[in-house]
């Protein structure tokens, strides 16, 4: 073993042993007879940046809101920093939380605003103005510190919000869908200061949001939802590639989905007639009925096809110029796939609605889950 492998092994032995900063065990919530969480475990590290994903209604909020004890959990345990929290009130809590709607004073100014929650005898007077200046300059409102609410624009607005969740230099930030409410510009740029900040300060996050390209830009790793059950915890890139479930599949990023049947030939499957090589089929018995998804810029098209097991060529029924990518409508029979190519690869290819082109995809590249998930 080399000196390197052993420092490495070191690492990972401590990354293991760490406890987690949050610690989430078997939660569950009961609103009357509704489940809205079922069997909830997750443990968040010191630092981490974690998003909670999922459609409206899938208990995103009510687990955020569990978190910070403002709707206690039905069963399980959560701790933080090694403190059994699962029974405490918000205020007995370290959290600072943003909301989507940026629940500002609107009689007080902004440097109020973000001294809000800093009293008590650990903040005299002259601590909150260096910690309110120093969150003014953080957020980058030093010049408005003496605006209201009122006067300043959504993106402002929840800087503002930040700010004042970040004062009491909370371990836990909260944000439950904090940029739901602005326009599409101000929330790229919000988004991106939000991870610089959090990166900076090394604050434990976790954001509730049901924007999955939010989800994928901004976390370590995503909690991925539905009808309050976990369906994945990964990095962006394990849940768009290595979805563990159908739903993930097809919640995350765009795919192509299609019904298939296992065949006897080892990791190879059928659909509407035509026989496609898949990897993730072996090992499946001959005859399972199963839910498959391509990403749409997996799939092959003309010399890139070629000669690649199950090439087969298909109508090009639509095409839409994104941009840097063109969308293709692919057709052959029912079996229907949407793939993605460069403006180039499509003049090349003649790929133009109307005409047939050789289409493939790669073995490796069809996720395959058995049908009844
Ligand atoms: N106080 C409540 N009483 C009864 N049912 C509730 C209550 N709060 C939430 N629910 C239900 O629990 C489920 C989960 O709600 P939650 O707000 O956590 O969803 P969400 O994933 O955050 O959705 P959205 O993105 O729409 O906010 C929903 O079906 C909702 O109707």
């Amino acid at each position: 073993m080399t000196a390197l492998d052993t420092l490495l092994q070191g690492g990972i032995r401590r990354a293991a042993t760490q406890a987690p900063y949050l610690d989430i065990v078997a939660l569950g919530k009961q609103f009357g007879t509704f489940v809205a969480l079922k069997d909830v475990s997750l443990r968040v590290r010191e630092g981490e940046f974690i998003s909670f994903l999922g459609p409206s209604g899938c208990g995103k909020t009510t687990l955020l809101r569990a978190i910070a004890g403002l709707d206690p959990a039905t069963t399980g345990v959560i701790r933080q920093a090694g403190r059994d929290i699962t029974g405490l009130p918000p205020a007995a809590r370290d959290f600072g939380i943003v909301f989507q709607s940026y629940a500002l004073f609107p009689n007080f100014s902004v440097a109020d605003n973000i001294a809000y929650g800093l009293r008590g005898p650990a903040w005299p007077a002259k601590r909150v103005a260096a910690r309110v200046a120093e969150l003014l300059d953080l957020v980058g409102l030093a010049e408005h510190s003496k605006r209201y609410p009122a006067q300043l624009s959504g993106g402002q607005q929840q800087r503002v919000a930040l700010a004042r969740a970040l004062a009491p230099e909370p371990g836990l930030l909260l944000l439950d869908e904090p940029l739901s409410a602005l326009d599409a510009i101000v929330r790229l740029h919000l988004r991106q200061e939000i991870r610089a900040l959090q990166r900076r300060l090394g604050v434990t996050t976790i954001m509730v949001t049901h924007d999955q390209e939010e989800a994928m830009g901004v976390s370590d790793r995503i909690l991925v939802m539905s009808r309050g059950h976990v369906q994945q915890v990964g990095t962006p890139e394990e849940v768009y590639r290595t979805p563990a479930t159908a739903f993930v599949a097809s919640f995350v990023g765009r795919s192509s989905a299609f019904d298939a049947v296992v065949q006897a030939a080892p990791g190879t499957i059928s659909t509407h007639g035509i026989t496609l090589p898949a990897e993730a089929a072996q090992g499946m018995l001959y005859g399972t009925a199963i839910r498959a998804f391509v990403r749409p810029e997996d799939v092959r098209l003309g010399p890139a096809a070629e000669g690649m097991p199950g090439a087969l060529p298909m109508l090009v029924t639509h095409l839409e110029y994104l941009g840097p990518t063109c969308r293709i409508a692919l057709e052959r029979g029912a079996f229907r796939l949407e793939a993605d190519a460069a403006p180039d690869l499509v003049r090349a290819v003649g790929a133009l609605p109307g005409a047939e082109v050789l289409s493939a995809i790669p073995p490796d590249r069809i996720m395959v889950f058995p049908g009844d998930e």
